[in-house]
């Protein structure tokens, strides 16, 4: 019996593969339109068209897969500098105020009750509510108004935000960010953050005033930060230093200041820091807080300044004292209603203060610039 030989089909002899009768198979060539090919034919070109095609669908994917990262990163790490100058040129080009002093209004201190607070209260008041911002984020939390307000307080020019975004709300930490850099883009120097939080530290009480001295940025420890990802040099450093974060003559302003409207005994100095939220925390939480030094917890502030410090502006952060962290199991539970109740409280004497420390700022700054 002769040997078969390897390329024997059908009992003839051929040392053409491409003899064997294949199904027909249909495939997608790199413009995406079909192609049906048989493979029976006898052109010798038959594998390398193949594989030109199949390249040719991998390269298309890869295309895809590189258009979808561009999604990705853009969506993960934030707008570019021209997309937030558009922002900033749609917002200077309708209203003729050039804000020197950005203001972020905590929980209770502008954003939830409308007469009496500091937001409420600027002069020559122009309101952009977010929805009709370009790129910008809109707010969730109930009670947040949601707009930017242009205006005047005593005096100096500023912008307001009534209601800011946290990372509770879904947003990343650059989204929740983002105004800052606008408010860079509109010119803005120093920016003063304010926020409800719980008070760690023993000697606090319900309705103090904390000026930020420092933070604790417990988010940053597991790798959460607003600047993450490319750095674009336009706006700060790649790495930018955060050892003088909270400016240290506003600080003294603020303590001068706390005496001539004689409320210093309500006003204290504290490190702050900033948990993921929404729920309020444990037990074993608070007392690992106060133990690293947290002397005042809340769910927002430390990105907004991290921003802030990376495109070089000056900042001064407020926590009003809301709640007590009582870290014992036996005691009341925090909620949202004490911390608006206590802003609702607080907002008078908050207006105050922080109207004129505006005024001590703005005036510092001026000076700043003389030759
Ligand atoms: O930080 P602000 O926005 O002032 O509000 C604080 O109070 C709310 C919880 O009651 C949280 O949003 C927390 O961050
Ligand atoms: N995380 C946190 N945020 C707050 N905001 C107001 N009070 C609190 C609090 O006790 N904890």
């Amino acid at each position: 019996m002769a040997p078969i030989n390897a390329f024997e089909v059908n009992g003839s002899k051929d040392f053409s593969p491409a003899k064997k009768t294949l199904p027909e198979v249909e495939l997608e060539n790199g413009n995406g339109s079909s192609a049906k090919r048989q493979k029976d034919k006898r052109s010798p070109g038959i594998f390398f068209d193949i594989f030109i095609d199949v390249t040719r669908d991998r390269q298309s994917e890869k295309e895809k897969e590189i258009e979808r990262e561009k999604g990705d990163s853009l969506r993960e790490r934030g707008y570019s500098y021209e997309t937030l100058l558009e922002t900033a040129n749609y917002l200077l080009s309708r209203t003729s105020i050039r804000p020197q002093i950005g203001i972020i209004c905590g929980s209770g201190m502008g954003s939830y009750w409308k007469e009496g607070s500091l937001a409420e209260n600027i002069e020559d008041a122009e309101r952009f509510p977010y929805e009709e911002i370009p790129n910008f984020p809109v707010s969730t939390v109930e009670g947040h108004h949601g707009q930017l307000v242009f205006g005047k307080i005593s005096g100096a020019p500023v912008v307001a935000m009534q209601g800011r975004f946290h990372y509770y709300e879904g947003y990343p930490l650059w989204k929740c960010c983002l105004p800052v850099r606008v408010m860079k883009l509109l010119g803005v120097q120093t920016l003063i953050a304010t926020n409800a939080a719980g008070g760690l530290n023993p000697e606090f009480r319900v309705g103090d005033l904390m000026i930020v001295k420092d933070h604790i940025n417990m988010m940053g420890f597991a790798g959460n930060n607003p600047l993450h990802g490319p750095n674009d040099e336009r706006f700060g450093p790649r790495f930018p230093p955060m050892s003088k974060a909270y400016d240290y003559e506003f600080r003294n302003i603020a303590k001068e200041v706390a005496k001539e409207l004689k409320i210093d005994d309500i006003v204290r100095e504290g490190v702050y820091t900033c948990l993921g939220g929404p729920n309020f925390e444990t037990v074993a939480e608070l007392n690992m807080l106060k133990l690293v030094g947290c002397d005042a917890v809340g769910m927002s502030t430390v990105h907004e300044v991290i921003t802030a410090r990376h495109c070089n502006m000056k900042v001064f952060g407020m926590s009003l004292i809301t709640n007590e962290c009582v870290v014992c199991y036996n005691s009341d539970e925090a909620n949202h209603e004490e911390v608006l109740d206590v802003g609702r409280m607080r907002q008078e004497v908050l207006r105050k203060y922080l109207s004129t420390l505006v005024k001590r700022f703005a005036q510092l700054s001026s000076a700043e610039v003389q030759p």
